[in-house]
């Protein structure tokens, strides 16, 4: 990743002279940007986060990324709803079992197809309010969306305090339908037929349906030999370790040679693990995240591409989405406190690069797929202390301990293994469900854990940096909203994120005043 420094008094230039932020899509470079300094959400004011010297990029670090990089290949997904049709009582008890699981996904909807023709669509939706089956029809899958609002729309109640909402307006998400193995269906004629599930996603991005807790779903995603370099599938199990967070444990989705090569590159890079920084964030507060860090390359290299592809295949959502893999180390007795990875809005008044990269609440990492890059077996475990058990209460009321490892659930560090999980629900809201941590290797001195974040975003970045009007809720002012204190580039975030406002002030400093907070 590369995020190009402002020249001296100027602002970085591509080779035609434009100004920009990085050689990556443009949608996502304030995104990977905040990525390139570890910018990781923090969860509470209690044990607010810390700030460090920002770290230099990964490509600018020493030694340069394997310089083989194949082109942008969109590998397909291999089951597809033809391969997950049902009979119409199939569906029924289908839809019935995600309707009522024992935990609440809120903007989630199970559908059953009744018919479709060339001239209509018709599905059969369960009211959560009042069990009852209602038949809705349309012309199209939009049509069918829009005559479902007013049905499904508020079915659950809003005063669950563990379900986040900004406090700011931002544009409504679209209602989107999916199979239930991901498939987007945008045509029911083509798509569809009856007796099909159909999953609606009031957040408009699929997540995998967990069924429930211990539910095996088996994935097939792409690999590439290490020694042939033949390209080919291997079926990956998901197993649902908890509805919410929705959380899953992979087995088996990297290689030795993938895990091999992760450190290797890794090795050569590290450089401390920081963390965001938020309103309430209190420099003297004792350490929450002691490990160290670094980034590959997006697309960096045939290895690095693949397992990227690897990732958004098995979650289904869109490589443009993704962030550039972070490999993070810890040595005995490092650990990351509970946090959450997921930027509020609402813990960012004070700081207008970072609601405007959020998009007010309307974008945020959707889903994190964390790799274990090596085996712990003392520790080291992926903690979700406010994670609900079978019977959807927590499984030890949690006491606000952010360094309590074994409170809640645990995903022991297995190399190869990965655990997925979402940081926003169906409806796109946040889960502070999704709280979680790492618990500290123990044993040995010489023990280590190396894992690595994929983390994906729900949008696109389409503002740029750039604010939008906020109409129908009051927002609060941001400090920089105040005349004269503002960024003259929407790339001033993510440099001054990189450590440019102390690097190079003379150009930061005049033209980037609110994102160094120079007023
Ligand atoms: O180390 C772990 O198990 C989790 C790490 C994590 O949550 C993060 O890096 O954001
Ligand atoms: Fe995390």
């Amino acid at each position: 990743m590369a995020v190009k420094k402002p020249a001296k008094g100027g602002a970085p230039k591509d080779k035609s002279g434009n100004v920009r932020l990085s050689h990556l899509a443009k949608p996502l470079s304030l995104a990977v940007a905040l990525a390139a300094v570890g910018y990781a959400a923090y969860a509470s004011s209690r044990t607010p986060a810390r700030e460090r010297e920002p770290a230099r990029p990964a490509s600018r670090a020493r030694g340069a990324a394997e310089p083989e990089a194949s082109a942008h290949v969109v590998h397909p997904w291999r089951r597809r709803m033809a391969d997950v049709r049902m009979t119409m009582p199939e569906c029924l008890a289908k839809q019935r079992k995600l309707t009522h699981i024992p935990a609440i996904w809120p903007g989630f909807h199970a559908l059953c197809v009744e018919s479709v023709s060339p001239s209509e669509l018709v599905v059969l939706a369960l009211v959560r309010g009042d069990d009852s089956v209602r038949t809705v029809r349309g012309r199209s899958v939009l049509d069918v969306l829009d005559a479902l609002k007013p049905l499904l729309e508020s079915d659950y109640g809003q005063d669950d305090p563990t379900i986040v909402d900004s406090v700011y307006a931002y544009p409504p998400h679209a209602w989107e339908l999916f199979s239930p193995v991901g498939e987007h269906i945008t045509h029911a004629q083509v798509q569809l037929s009856a007796g099909d599930l159909a999953c609606v996603y009031e957040g408009g991005q699929f997540i995998w349906p967990g069924w429930e807790i211990g539910h095996v779903t088996n994935i097939e995603v792409p690999v590439v030999d290490a020694s042939t370099r033949e390209e080919g599938w291997r079926v990956v199990p998901i197993t649902t370790v908890s509805l919410r967070p929705l959380a899953f444990e992979l087995s088996g989705f990297l290689t030795d040679e993938e895990c091999a090569f992760i450190i290797e590159y890794a090795s050569k890079r590290l450089f401390p693990s920081p963390l965001a920084h938020m309103d309430s964030s209190n420099r003297k507060e004792e350490d929450v995240r002691t490990s160290t860090q670094t980034f590959m390359t997006r697309g960096g290299s045939r290895v690095i591409l693949n397992l990227e592809h690897r990732a958004h295949n098995l979650t289904r959502l869109p490589y443009e989405l993704g962030e550039s893999i972070q490999v993070v180390k810890y040595q005995k007795g490092q650990k990351y406190g509970a946090h959450r990875d997921f930027f509020s809005a609402n813990d960012y008044h004070q700081q207008p690069a970072m609601l405007a990269s959020v998009e007010y609440g309307a974008r945020n990492r959707l889903a994190t797929l964390f790799w274990y890059v090596s085996s712990v077996h003392d520790g080291g475990e992926t903690f979700f202390p406010r994670a609900l058990n079978a019977s959807g209460v927590e499984y030890n009321p949690w006491n606000g301990d952010h360094e309590d490892c074994y409170r809640g659930l645990a995903v022991k560090p297995i190399k190869g293994n990965a655990v997925l999980f979402y940081s926003l629900l169906p409806n796109g809201h946040l889960d502070e469900r999704s709280l979680h941590g790492g618990c500290k290797p123990r044993g040995a001195d010489d023990v280590v854990k190396w894992g690595a974040n994929q983390w994906i975003w729900n949008q696109p970045q389409r503002h740029h940096g750039k604010t939008f009007p906020r109409k129908d809720r009051p927002a609060r002012p941001a400090s920089s909203s105040r005349p004269g204190c503002e960024d003259a580039s929407p790339d001033c975030a993510a440099w001054a994120a990189t450590g440019e406002c102390s690097r190079n002030p003379s150009y930061m400093l005049a033209s980037c005043r609110a994102s160094c907070g120079h007023c």
